[in-house]
């Protein structure tokens, strides 16, 4: 039996492959949806948005995209995006993600696992949980942080396993030696769940 969290991830991985190779980042994909407490089979799932990595002009990471689209269509900045969330009684919003949202970046622009913190700005719910497919390799950054940034923000996190190789080949694509980057985070500790 296959999770239900598969067809979501693999929805993320679509979206990652639209993303333009760089060897200065991983293409990742990733939406924000609107689920119902208590729906075992997620069967009034609401999709808010979906970004992914340099969708938007700069250097724009999958969960920026996505919550700047989201801004973009409700016409508020982005550092505004907490005001206009649904937040609605009975539901909750949901995050999905190829990659662990980073908790650091080279580039010195705010992380993603800060920017999904930020919409729970003014006491609102916003972000409830965000499931993602595998763990940041220490290409960039060394021990990821993003988990430990979200767990701090009362933010609850859960890695699907089953497609760490595919979503790794595709984050990779734009590296010089992507393949052996990809075996190596594959035997990197902690894209198993069990080691997360
Ligand atoms: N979750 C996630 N979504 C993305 O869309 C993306 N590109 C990364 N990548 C994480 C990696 O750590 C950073 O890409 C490097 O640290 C370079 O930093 P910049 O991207 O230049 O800010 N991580
Ligand atoms: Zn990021």
């Amino acid at each position: 039996n296959v999770s239900p969290h598969i067809p979501y991830i693999k929805k993320c991985l679509s979206l990652a492959e639209q993303s333009p190779p760089r060897p200065t980042n991983f293409r990742v994909g990733a939406l924000l949806l609107s689920r119902q407490d208590n729906d075992p089979i997620f069967a009034d799932d609401r999709i808010l948005s979906t970004g992914y990595t340099m969708e938007l002009a700069g250097n724009t990471h999958a969960e920026q995209c996505c919550f700047s689209n989201y801004a973009a269509v409700h016409k508020v900045a982005d550092d505004q995006i907490s005001t206009i969330l649904p937040a609605e009684a009975g539901r909750k919003l949901i995050m999905y993600v190829t990659m662990e949202p980073c908790g650091k970046r080279l580039s010195g622009n705010a992380p993603c696992a800060q920017r999904i913190a930020r919409t729970t700005e003014g006491g609102r719910e916003g972000v409830h949980k965000v499931y993602f497919g595998v763990k940041e390799p220490k290409t960039f950054v060394g021990e990821s942080e993003g988990c430990r940034m979200m767990t701090e923000a009362g933010i609850e996190w859960e890695h699907v396993s089953g497609l760490e190789r595919e979503i790794l080949s595709v984050a990779f694509a734009g590296h010089e030696n992507g393949e052996e980057e990809v075996r190596a985070a594959l035997g990197e500790k902690g894209t198993n769940v069990d080691d997360i």
